[in-house]
């Protein structure tokens, strides 16, 4: 599980402070999908770096688990933007980065790590380079890091948007196949609303300025792909938009 509570978070910028989220709360159950929406510069990626520990300069509390953040000690699988790989490590190596960097064996890694890539579609290019890889590439390389670590919670920001959208329905299909398996706590900032209501049971709807959570959305229409074609899902679709749309942003 993951609790975040009256988190506010500030940058040092232009020789002032500037308050990218403020007074945040915000839990996801364990084994569960939070989708995090809203309009551009709302903080979700600021959020994202405070729960995968990497902005620790912050008011509130965040716990994982109970237990405060501590990427040392726990498996964080965070994918970003820009998936995160290393540029100058083949993909089979990208791939088995987190679980070698908590000290398991290449050798003991081979086997599943041959099994997700082929369940991802990328089997063969192992031992490529990412700029050897298209976008969609890229972003199985990093599911198939996110998955192979086993990770105690799932972080993804944004991780199918530079798709084209045949690729990335296929994507959200992969990555509910395989989180369906684990069932990972997961966090996911999207910024398409179908995406969020295929993916999230729970949708966390952020405004800005400074960004803060306008409204938790219970999703049962999550995880069907039936429902997708429902007018249910349009309707709810519509709603949230129109949501969006009255924050003053796009979706
Ligand atoms: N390192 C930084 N220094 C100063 N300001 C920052 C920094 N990172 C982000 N910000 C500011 O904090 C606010 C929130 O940024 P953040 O990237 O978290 O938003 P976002 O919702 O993820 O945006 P987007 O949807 O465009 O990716 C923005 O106003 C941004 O300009």
């Amino acid at each position: 599980m993951i609790e975040v509570e009256h988190l506010s978070v500030g940058y040092d910028a232009d020789g002032k402070k500037q308050i990218a989220l403020h007074d945040v709360s915000l839990t996801v159950p364990q084994g569960t999908v939070c989708a995090v929406i809203g309009p551009s510069g709302c903080g979700k990626s600021t959020l994202m770096k405070v729960v995968a520990g990497l902005i620790k300069n912050y008011q509130g509390t965040v716990r994982i688990g109970g237990r405060p953040v501590n990427p040392q000690k726990m498996k964080i699988g965070f994918m970003p933007q820009n998936y995160g790989l290393l540029p100058w490590k083949t993909v089979g190596e990208n791939i088995c980065l987190g679980c070698r960097i908590k000290g398991e064996k290449a050798k003991d890694l081979a086997a599943r790590t041959k099994a997700l890539c082929a369940r991802l579609g990328i089997a063969g290019l192992e031992k490529r380079y990412p700029h050897e890889l298209s976008g969609g590439q890229q972003q199985r390389v990093g599911l198939a890091r996110a998955f192979l670590l086993r990770p105690d919670i799932l972080l993804m920001d944004e991780p199918f948007s530079a798709l084209d959208a045949i690729t990335r329905e296929e994507m959200q299909e992969v990555f509910l196949s395989l989180w369906q398996e684990n069932h990972i706590t997961t966090m996911l900032v999207t910024h398409y609303v179908e995406e969020a209501l295929y993916l999230g049971q729970r949708i966390a709807l952020m405004s800005a300025n400074p960004g803060f959570v306008q409204e938790i959305i219970e999703n049962p229409l999550a995880g069907n792909a039936a429902e997708r074609q429902q007018p249910e899902f349009f309707a709810m679709g519509q709603s949230l938009r129109e949501k969006i749309r009255e924050m003053g942003g796009r979706s």
